[in-house]
C-alpha cells in the first residue's frame, strides 16, 4: 500500500526505547558482548523473537535498557527514532520517554533528557522542529519542508508504574522545566500494568495536571476495573490501549470523550486483544469516537506506522478517503500549540498529489467535523460494510491564521463580477436578436470591428479616431453596416469569431479537466483564454478602436467591459470546478454571488423607478440604447482586486501539483486580500454609483 507511505501521519504514542532499531540494538549488544557486560547470543535471541507476551515485552524493555542507557546512546537513538519515523511521513510525533537516573554513569533526570535533546538537535536527515519558543531564543532549524522531509516533534516525559511518589515527582517538575523550552507538552503513564498503584501516582500527575501540563495514561492494558475508573474520572487528555474496558467504562470515556491511542500490533502481539477483528479500533471508529492509530514500540514489535495504517485499513476496510481522514483528525488530540496545529492542517490540506489528489474531491460540507461531534453513535461490535461519512477532508474552518480568524471562514476564491450596476445593464446582455436570430454582441462587435479594420486599410486611413464609438448605440449602428456586407452568418466565420467561439467551449473544457485533476492543462488553458482576451484588447488600443469592445478585458484595468456570456460561462466554470475540487472556498465564492445578486437586484429596480414602472417588454427594460452610458474609469481598488483573483485562481490551481503548506498560507492570505478588496471596491462603486445613478439610468427620450 503505497499510498500510505505517502499519506501525512501523525504519532502520539511511541516509546523511545520501544522504538530502536533492531539493527541498532544488535550493533549495541554485539558491543557490550565484546566488553563482557551481557551474553550476546542470549541477548540476540531475545531482540530477534517476534512473539512475546505482555510481561516478555517488559523484560526485554529492562534489557534494552542496559543496553541503551548511556548520554550517547540515548543521542543516538533520538535521532534514529525521529528520522524513521520521518521517512515514512510523520509530520508531527510526539515521544515518549522514562527520564532515567543511574548515578554508575553520572546520568540524572535532566542528563538523560539532555541526551534526548541532543538527539533531536543532531536529525540530519530531515529538518525537524522540536523547540517552539523560548523567552530569550527561538531554536528551530531549517524546517522549510519543501525538498526535505520535515516532522514536527514534542516530548512526553513517562512516569513508570515502578517509580515512587517523590520520583514521578521529580518527572514532572522536570517536564515543567524543560516545557519552558517548548520541546516537552505533557506526561505519560507507563510500565508494566501489573505493577504499581495508581493511587501512587495520583499526586505528581495532579499536580501536573494544574501546571497545565498534558496528560495521557496507559489505562485498561489488563483487567482493573477500578483503576480504569478512577482514570478516567481524573480525565486525562488522552489514554493509550483502553483493551480491558467493561461497558460502563465504555460509557465514561465516550462521554468523556477522551481521545485513544490504538496500537493495534502490540495489542496484538502481548494477546491483550485475542483477534483483530475483535479490537475496539471498530466499535469506537463506529460511533465516531476519537481515535488515533500509532505504533508504541515499532522496535520491539518489529512495525511500523505505515504498518499500522496498513492493517487497520485492511482489518476494518477503510477507504483512502477514511484513512486519511482517521490521520487528519489526530491534529486535534495532538498537545501541540495552536500554531503547529495550524501548520500540521496546511500539510494535511496539501499533502502530496499522488497519494492524496484523488481524496480531495470530497465535499467537505456534507461531512462534519470528527472531533466535534455532539453526539456518540451507538456502539455496535463490527465496522460496517459501508463506510461512515467522516472529516471533512479540508475544513476550511479550522484553518486559523490569526487570532481574528477564530471568527471568520477563511475564504477562497475569486470574485469574479465587480462590474457597477448600471454597467452591467449594459453588458449583461450578450445575446441580442438580429433579424432571424441571435447573436452575441461581442461576435458582432468583433465583426465590425473587423470589417472597420477592413475598411480602413481599404481606404488608407490612418487614423479611426473621428470614428470612434464609445456607445452600444453607435456600435450597432455600424453593425447594420457589417450586415450589409455579408450578413451574419457570413460574419462568423472569422478569426476573432472562432477565438471567442474557442473562448467560450473553453470554459466547459477547462471545468472538465479540474474536475479529472488536470490542473496544470487548465492552468495553461486558462492563460491562453486571459492572454487572448488581454491580446483582443490590446490590439483594439493599439489601432485606436475605442469602444466597448477596444477596451473589453483588459484584466488589469477592471472588468468593467467584461462581462458578457464568455466571461460568464469561463468564469463560472472554472469557479464551480474549483468550489467541487475544493480549492477555492464555496463561501467566498458564495459572497460574491450574494453580493453581485445585490447589485444586479438593485440595479434592476433603479431601472425600473427610472422607467416610472413602465416599459413596454423586457427588451426595452434592458435597452439602454438611448441612453448615456458612463465611461467608468475603473477604480484603482478594483484594478487590486482583479489582479489578487487573477493571481488566485492561478495560485490555487497550481497549489495541488507544486504547492507546499508555505504556498497554502499565501492562498489563503490571498483569499483574505481578494475578499476584502471586493468588499471595498463594492463600496467604492456603491459610493460613485450613488453619486451616478440618475444619469446612467435615465432613458433619454
Ligand atoms: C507494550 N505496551 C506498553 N505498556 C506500558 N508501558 C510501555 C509499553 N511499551 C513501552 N512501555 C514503557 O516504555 C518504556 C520504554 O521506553 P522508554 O525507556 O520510556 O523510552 C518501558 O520500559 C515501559 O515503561
Amino acid at each position: 500500500m503505497e499510498w500510505i507511505n505517502s499519506l501525512p501521519k501523525i504519532e502520539l504514542h511511541a516509546h523511545l526505547n520501544g522504538s530502536i532499531r533492531d539493527s541498532t540494538l544488535l550493533e549495541l549488544a554485539k558491543v557490550l558482548g565484546e566488553k563482557g557486560v551481557i551474553v550476546f547470543a542470549d541477548v540476540e535471541d531475545v531482540i530477534r523473537k517476534n512473539d512475546r507476551s505482555l510481561s516478555e515485552v517488559f523484560k526485554l524493555f529492562d534489557l534494552i535498557h542496559k543496553i541503551t542507557t548511556d548520554h550517547q546512546t540515548v543521542t543516538r537513538i533520538t535521532r534514529e527514532v525521529v528520522e524513521d519515523f520521518a521517512l515514512e511521513n510523520v509530520v508531527y510525533l510526539e515521544l515518549r520517554t522514562t527520564p532515567k537516573r543511574n548515578d554508575s554513569i553520572g546520568m540524572s533526570k535532566r542528563s538523560y533528557m539532555e541526551a534526548v535533546l541532543e538527539g533531536l538537535r543532531s536529525v540530519s536527515e530531515v529538518d525537524t522542529d522540536f523547540v517552539t519558543e523560548s523567552n530569550s531564543q527561538k531554536i528551530r532549524n531549517a524546517c522549510d519542508g519543501v525538498r526535505r522531509k520535515k516532522i514536527y516533534v514534542r516530548l512526553l516525559l513517562s512516569i513508570d508504574r515502578r517509580e515512587t511518589t517523590e520520583s514521578a515527582m521529580e518527572t514532572v517538575k522536570l517536564a515543567l522545566e524543560m516545557r519552558n523550552v517548548g520541546v516537552v507538552v505533557g506526561i505519560d503513564l507507563s510500565g508494566n500494568p501489573l505493577v504499581g498503584e495508581w493511587s501512587t501516582f495520583l499526586p505528581a500527575l495532579q499536580f501536573a495536571k494544574d501546571n497545565d501540563l498534558y496528560i495521557t495514561l496507559h489505562c485498561g492494558e489488563v483487567p482493573n476495573s477500578k483503576e480504569i475508573q478512577a482514570m478516567l474520572d481524573f480525565k486525562p487528555h488522552r489514554i493509550g490501549h483502553a483493551c480491558f474496558f467493561e461497558d460502563d467504562d465504555w460509557e465514561k470515556l465516550k462521554s468523556f470523550r477522551i481521545p485513544v491511542e490504538i496500537c493495534l500490533t502490540s495489542n496484538i502481539i502481548t494477546k491483550s486483544i485475542s483477534s483483530i477483528d475483535i479490537h475496539h479500533f471498530a466499535d469506537l471508529y463506529n460511533a465516531k469516537h476519537p481515535l488515533i492509530i500509532c505504533t508504541d514500540d515499532f522496535g520491539v514489535f518489529s512495525t511500523s506506522l505505515c504498518n499500522e495504517y496498513a492493517l487497520a485499513v485492511r482489518s476494518f476496510g477503510l477507504s483512502k478517503r477514511e484513512a486519511f481522514t482517521l490521520a487528519r483528525s489526530a491534529i486535534d488530540a495532538t498537545f501541540a500549540e495552536d500554531e503547529v496545529k495550524q501548520q500540521l492542517m496546511l500539510i494535511f490540506d496539501s499533502a502530496s498529489p499522488e497519494s492524496l489528489r484523488k481524496l480531495a474531491a470530497i465535499n467537505h460540507r456534507k461531512t462534519r467535523p470528527f472531533f466535534t461531534a455532539a453526539s456518540a453513535a451507538p456502539s455496535g461490535g463490527t465496522v460496517s460494510p459501508i463506510p461512515p461519512s467522516f472529516l471533512p477532508l479540508f475544513p476550511h474552518f479550522s484553518h486559523r491564521l490569526s487570532p481574528l480568524s477564530k471568527w471568520f471562514v477563511p475564504l477562497r476564491g475569486p470574485l469574479f463580477l465587480s462590474s457597477p450596476p448600471w454597467k452591467l445593464l449594459q453588458s449583461a446582455t450578450p445575446l441580442h436578436w438580429r433579424g432571424n436570430g441571435a447573436v452575441f454582441r461581442k461576435v458582432e462587435a468583433l465583426n465590425i470591428r473587423l470589417d472597420r479594420i477592413r475598411s480602413r486599410t481599404r481606404l488608407g486611413l490612418q487614423s479611426a479616431a473621428s470614428n470612434v464609438v464609445t456607445v452600444d448605440r453607435n456600435l450597432f449602428k455600424e453593425e447594420d453596416g457589417s450586415r450589409e456586407n455579408g450578413g451574419i452568418m457570413e460574419s462568423f466565420v472569422n478569426v476573432p469569431n472562432m477565438i471567442s467561439m474557442a473562448r467560450l467551449v473553453s470554459g466547459p473544457a477547462l471545468w472538465w479537466m479540474i474536475s479529472n485533476e488536470m490542473y496544470t492543462p487548465a492552468f495553461v488553458g486558462l492563460a491562453v483564454s486571459g492572454a487572448s482576451d488581454w491580446l483582443d484588447g490590446y490590439m483594439a488600443r493599439r489601432m485606436k478602436i475605442d469602444s466597448v469592445v477596444g477596451s473589453y478585458l483588459d484584466p488589469l484595468a477592471d472588468k468593467v467591459e467584461s462581462f458578457d456570456l464568455l466571461c460568464v460561462v469561463l468564469i463560472g466554470c472554472v469557479a464551480l470546478a474549483m468550489v467541487q475540487k475544493d480549492l477555492l472556498h464555496p463561501g467566498l465564492v458564495g459572497i460574491v454571488v450574494f453580493r453581485d445578486v445585490a447589485l444586479v437586484g438593485g440595479a434592476v429596480y433603479l431601472r425600473a423607478l427610472n422607467l416610472d414602472w413602465k416599459w413596454k417588454n423586457w427588451s426595452d427594460f434592458f435597452n439602454l440604447d438611448g441612453a448615456s452610458p458612463q465611461k467608468v474609469k475603473p477604480l484603482f481598488i478594483s484594478k487590486v482586486n482583479t489582479v489578487f483573483q487573477l493571481a488566485l485562481v492561478a495560485g490555487a490551481l497550481l497549489q495541488p501539483e507544486f504547492g507546499n503548506p508555505d504556498t497554502q498560507t499565501w492562498i489563503t492570505y490571498l483569499s483574505w486580500l481578494v475578499a476584502s478588496t471586493t468588499m471595498a471596491s463594492t463600496a467604492a462603486y456603491g459610493a460613485q454609483y450613488m453619486k451616478k445613478k440618475p444619469i446612467s439610468m435615465i432613458k433619454r427620450s
